[in-house]
Order: structure tokens, then C-alpha cells, then sequence
């Protein structure tokens, strides 16, 4: 553990966060993307966003360690940043990445649905139901440059983009893991897996719980690219120009009526999926699964 501020920050966090030991890449790349010296950052303690105005793009990056599980805090600060960007007329495409190495989301955070009362439970399905509608019916291009692990709720943020790209490395797996927690995805996850991947993939994936290596995940249609770990900011960037080249009208147009939907199975029962969650989540089986996975974690770390 190393201490930063009075707190008590894992030193393979401070590691990840920000990425130092590839800094001097990273920084190059983001020259290479247009994104060097003289762009003014925002964003807020867990979302960073680093526009290019003259682009109309803004990269969104991930940065809560140790590994970007979906806290009500990362939940609520990513929905206010793509608000932000989506209100924005400068902007025309985000790409979502994480800052931090190796991974990028861990899913929904368990700590939030371990041992909390049901008013949290809700609170946090409903800032999680908040985020995905945003997302997945966002007026911008959004490409997620997958730059780490996946897992579950990690997925449900990619597969909520138009377009995937992953690194090319073992480590990052992404897919549906849910079933192997003992916990079940949401319809609206599901209804996202069969989208992208067609009913029969989707069935088998979600079942299984699989967590798709790379090649796999190519193969199945999860994700539309593979590349090396270091080209996939400027690779997501280069499919960003290419969406971009079609006019915004048409092709919003296009995405709204390929996404409403499903959008609207979710958007005309939000209650009743808050009700139904929380009503999940309190079972003792449910509670002494995810208590029992959390410790897992834990004792690997
Ligand atoms: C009848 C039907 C009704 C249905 C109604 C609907 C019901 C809906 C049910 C609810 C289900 C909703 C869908 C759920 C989606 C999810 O996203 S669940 C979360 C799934 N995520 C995972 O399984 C990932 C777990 N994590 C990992 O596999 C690894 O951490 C990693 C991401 C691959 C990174 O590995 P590594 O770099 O080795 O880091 P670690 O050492 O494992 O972890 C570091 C610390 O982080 C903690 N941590 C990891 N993941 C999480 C997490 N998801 N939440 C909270 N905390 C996490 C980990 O414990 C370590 O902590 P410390 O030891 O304290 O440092």
C-alpha cells in the first residue's frame, strides 16, 4: 500500500492510474491523435475528457482505480460528462476508454450491491439504467477503445457504443460473466448482446457467462476490431473520421431508429426494472453469492 493524501491507495492503483510506466507512449500517441499540447482537459475526479474541438471529438477516459468498477460516483459523473458533450454543438463523436492499464471497467461495482439498504440498491440501478439510455441512444458517434478486461457491466458500456475496438492482449477479455456470480443480467443487457451478436451467440454467451479472449471476441461479433494494445486509441480514432464522415442527420436518424426499440422496452418499465433489481439483489442467496465472489476477488488481489 502506498499513501497519497492521507489515503490508502493500493500501489499497483497509483501503477495503473495514469498509466506511468507507458506515459512517454501514450503521450505520443495522443500527439499523434492531435490531442498534445495546448488541449484543455476536463472532467471531474473519475471521467477525464480530453476534446478536440477542431475534430469535434472528445476522448472520454475512464479513472477510477484500482479498476474502474461502476461506482454510483463513476456512474453519475459519466452520465453528467456525456450530457455535457451531447448538449455541446462542438462535439460530433466520443471515444470511451479507461486511464487506467489493463483494464477497462471491472463492471458494476459489488461493493455497491453487497449488504446496502434498498433505497441505495435503487438509487444505483437507476443512475445504472440513467448511464445505458444516455449512452446507447447518444445523438454522438461513440467508439470505445477497449484498452483492458470487460467483464459484464464493462461490456454493457462497450456494446452500448456503435462501434468496439479491443487490444489485442489475453488480459483483455470482455463478455457476459454475469451467471458466473450467480447473478443474472438485465433484459436490457440482454436485449444489447442479442443486438450485437445475433439470439443464438447471445443465448449460449449469457448463459455460460463467457468472457471472450480477443480473437474470440472478433470472431462472435462482439467487438469489430483487434489490434495491437498500443494502436487502439488511434485506431478508434480512425473509425471515429470514417462515422464522421457521414452527415450527422441521417445517420442519428439512422441510429434512432435501429436503437428506440430497445431503448424503449427499458424506458417505458424504468420502475418496474428498479423494482425488480432491488427486489433481486436483497435475496440471501443473491447477497452470500456476491459476498462470497467479492472475497474471492479480494484474496486473489
Ligand atoms: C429473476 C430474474 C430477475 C432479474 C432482474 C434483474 C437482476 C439484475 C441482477 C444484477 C446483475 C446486474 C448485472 C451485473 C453486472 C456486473 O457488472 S457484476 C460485476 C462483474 N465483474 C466481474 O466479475 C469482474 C471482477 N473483477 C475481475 O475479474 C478483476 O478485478 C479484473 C477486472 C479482471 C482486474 O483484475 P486485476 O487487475 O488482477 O485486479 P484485482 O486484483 O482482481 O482487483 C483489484 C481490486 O479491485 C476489486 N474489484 C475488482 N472488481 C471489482 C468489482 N466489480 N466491484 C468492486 N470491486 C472490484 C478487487 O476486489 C480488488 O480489491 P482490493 O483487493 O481491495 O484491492
Amino acid at each position: 500500500m502506498a499513501l497519497m493524501a492521507g489515503l490508502r491507495v493500493p500501489a499497483r492503483a497509483l501503477l495503473r492510474s495514469g498509466c506511468w510506466l507507458r506515459g512517454a507512449a501514450l503521450a505520443g500517441a495522443e500527439a499523434a491523435a492531435g490531442l498534445g499540447a495546448g488541449v484543455r482537459r476536463f472532467g471531474s475526479q473519475r471521467v477525464l475528457v480530453e476534446p478536440d474541438p477542431a475534430a469535434g471529438v472528445a476522448v472520454v477516459k475512464l479513472k477510477s482505480p484500482p479498476v474502474n468498477s461502476l461506482s454510483l460516483e463513476l456512474l453519475t459523473e459519466l452520465v453528467i460528462s456525456l450530457e455535457k458533450l451531447d448538449n455541446d454543438k462542438t462535439f460530433r463523436g466520443i471515444v470511451l476508454t479507461s486511464d487506467l492499464c489493463g483494464v477497462f471497467s471491472a463492471g458494476l461495482d459489488l461493493t455497491e450491491l453487497c449488504g446496502r439498504s434498498p433505497a441505495h440498491y435503487a438509487e444505483y440501478w437507476r443512475a445504472l439504467q440513467e448511464l445505458w439510455l444516455r449512452l446507447y441512444l447518444s445523438g454522438l458517434v461513440s467508439v470505445a477503445a477497449v484498452n483492458g478486461a470487460s467483464p459484464a457491466g464493462g461490456c454493457l458500456l462497450c456494446l452500448s457504443c456503435d462501434y468496439r475496438v479491443l487490444a489485442d492482449s489475453p488480459s483483455c477479455v470482455i463478455g457476459p460473466n454475469e451467471t458466473r456470480l450467480g447473478i443474472v443480467a438485465p433484459f436490457w443487457f440482454k436485449d444489447c448482446m442479442v443486438n450485437t451478436v445475433g439470439h443464438r451467440a447471445a443465448e449460449q454467451a449469457l448463459q455460460l457467462g463467457t468472457l471472450f479472449p480477443p480473437a474470440e471476441a472478433l470472431r462472435v461479433g462482439l467487438v469489430d476490431q483487434v489490434v495491437p494494445e498500443d494502436q487502439v486509441q488511434s485506431t478508434a480514432l480512425a473509425a471515429m473520421a470514417r462515422w464522421l464522415a457521414i452527415p450527422d442527420h441521417a445517420r442519428q436518424l439512422t441510429k434512432s431508429m435501429m436503437r428506440k426499440p430497445t431503448a424503449d422496452r427499458l424506458a417505458k418499465h424504468r420502475e418496474a426494472d428498479v423494482q425488480s433489481f432491488v427486489s433481486f439483489v436483497s435475496r440471501d442467496s443473491i447477497q452470500k453469492a456476491l459476498q462470497t465472489y467479492l472475497e474471492k476477488l479480494k484474496q486473489k488481489g
